[in-house]
């Protein structure tokens, strides 16, 4: 039995534990040996002022606890932990709602609808953008749909599967290994988010290239919107007009809930050839990865971390190309020793892959115990065209510097291709800088700006697969074009006609 932190990533038993607690600070203290590192705790939950809700929703599936409500009021990026440490309660949802099926879910926004209350769908609450928090909000119901959770049928001959969206990632491929059957798509935040949440962000998986894409392993959604119910065709691919699922795919719970997807499966792999690979110079890791990402060798496992990234979590001083292939058909130690041979230059490494791989794992929960240590350790993403890579790298590397210089006097900016692709990598950021207790929340704002404003003109992405939600809005309307900007309020309007569902995200808010 394992319990949910209220205020943080994951369970509460698999937090760091006081050893690896004094091994960050101390390493920290190496790199950084003025940093106020003081412990801060985070305060109890049942002494916090939680206002009343405002409504009295009918029926055993709503909930109006403060607790309750308090755990579903944000997700879980860096600034959700700060002020959840900081005891900032914020606005919370005023109750939450758990259909138990398809048919309360339509109940519940009927309700909502009658009464003028906001619905926020809710899956894992593993959002890093705002989507799930009901700001600026009069009154909201979150809807949990985590009882939504049985696969409900498998076709083994197209190799598919009708799924309920509420469940989460160790429950779902637990109810596919009978059949011998892989989702297999890993998101580092498996663990606590579902596959509803999944469809509606465009969740990017772990795997770098290929079918890592929640969009690509979907066949069709079942979606309840306010005016009806919409469900789509199973089909391998159809060229009738514009695709329905695209229309839905990525609505971060703004045109409807999904309650139901058919998904691709796959066998699971049995075939598996791993390498990891040095380079001396950045820039010849970068052209390396550009060859291999246009080789048609498609790797499972393609990242590259420059040099701060290795140092931090793959014992390496200099950038390392993680490398990996599976088939559940066929062996594929040819395709490594290809890739291999286009890192002509790298020298191959022991050891780094297993380093990071343990890393990758810590991270989130490493990420909180540094918060609680008043350290600002955040990630931000995006993607380009290789062409502009250069570019956009050093505007972003040189934006982010100057924030943390700016912000906390000094700090640390690392790289790393999380998906490369054809025409591009998808290059994630860390952040390392010591904040000041008190303000780390409005520290970060003012970093995660500033990058923000780099990369946007730079030509690349707010978000590769982190969603829009309510953080990235300012963006995310440059970003797209004015006339799709518009359409998309069309659909909303048709669909959700009184601004229901997840107001404030995707579009305006009406004035
Ligand atoms: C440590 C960490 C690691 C992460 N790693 C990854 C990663 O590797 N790849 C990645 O893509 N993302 C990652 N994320 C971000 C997040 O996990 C994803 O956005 C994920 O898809 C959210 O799923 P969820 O079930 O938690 O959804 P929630 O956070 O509950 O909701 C996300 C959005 O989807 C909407 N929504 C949820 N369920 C439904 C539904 N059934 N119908 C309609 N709308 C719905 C919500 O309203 C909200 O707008 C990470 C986050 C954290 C904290």
């Amino acid at each position: 039995m394992t319990t949910r932190s209220w205020w943080g990533w994951g369970n509460v038993e698999d937090a760091v534990t006081p050893e690896e607690r004094r091994a960050l600070v101390e390493r920290v203290r190496a790199v950084l040996p003025d940093a106020d590192l003081t412990f801060h705790s985070p305060p109890d939950p049942a002494s916090l002022e939680v206002p009343e809700s405002r409504i009295q929703p009918p029926g055993e599936i709503y909930s109006t606890d403060p607790v309750d409500r308090l755990a579903h009021a944000r997700g879980q990026a860096y600034r959700d932990v700060t002020r959840n440490l900081a005891g900032d309660v914020g606005q919370l949802p005023d109750a939450v709602a758990r259909p138990r099926t398809e048919q309360d879910v339509v109940d519940v926004l009927d309700w909502c609808g009658s009464n003028g209350v906001a619905v926020i769908p809710f899956g894992g609450g593993t959002s890093v953008v705002g989507g799930v928090e009901p700001r600026d909000l009069d009154r909201a119901v979150t809807m949990d749909l985590q009882r939504l959770d049985r696969v409900l049928e498998v076709d083994p001959t197209s190799r598919a599967a009708r799924i309920q969206a509420g469940v989460l990632g160790p429950s779902l491929e637990a109810q596919l290994k009978p059949h011998d059957l892989t989702l297999r798509h890993f998101p580092q935040s498996f663990e606590f988010s579902t596959l509803g949440g999944w469809l509606a962000t465009r969740a990017g998986g772990h795997y770098a290239t290929l079918y890592t894409h929640v969009d690509d392993l979907t066949e069709s959604l079942r979606v309840v919107t306010p005016q009806g119910i919409s469900e789509s065709r199973r089909l391998p691919g159809s060229g009738a007009g514009p695709s329905p699922d695209r229309l839905f795919l990525g609505s971060e719970g703004t045109l409807g809930v999904i309650t139901e997807a058919w998904m691709r499966l796959q066998e699971p792999p049995a075939h598996r050839a791993g390498a990891s690979v040095r380079f001396a110079s950045w820039e010849r890791a970068v052209e390396a990865t550009r060859l291999i990402a246009q080789s048609g060798l498609y790797p499972a496992n393609c990242r590259l971390l420059d040099p701060a990234e290795a140092f931090l979590n793959a014992g390496s001083a200099q950038a390392v190309l993680v490398l990996a292939f599976e088939s559940a058909d066929h062996p594929v130690d040819v395709k490594l020793a290809r890739a291999l041979e286009l890192c002509g230059g790298g020298e191959v490494v022991e050891g780094a892959a297993q380093q990071w791989r343990k890393s990758f794992l810590r991270m989130p929960y490493q990420r909180d115990a540094m918060a609680q240590h008043g350290m600002i350790t955040e990630t931000f993403e995006t993607a380009c065209t290789w062409d502009r890579f250069p570019e956009l790298h050093a505007t972003v590397t040189e934006a982010a510097t100057r924030a943390l210089r700016e912000m906390c006097g000094i700090g640390v900016v690392t790289c790393r291709f999380t998906h490369v692709y054809p025409d591009g990598p998808a290059p994630y950021y860390g952040i390392y800088a010591p904040g000041r207790w008190g303000g780390l929340t409005a520290q970060w704002d003012e970093i995660k700006a500033a990058v923000s404003e780099a990369l946007i003109a730079s030509g690349g992405t707010i978000t590769h697969h982190h969603a829009v939600g309510r953080d990235h809005m300012p963006w995310y309307t440059r970003q797209r074009p004015d006339v799709f900007g518009a359409a998309l309020s069309g659909a909303k309007a048709a669909l959700d006609p009184q601004g229901l569902l997840n107001p404030g995200v995707l579009t305006p808010r009406p004035t």
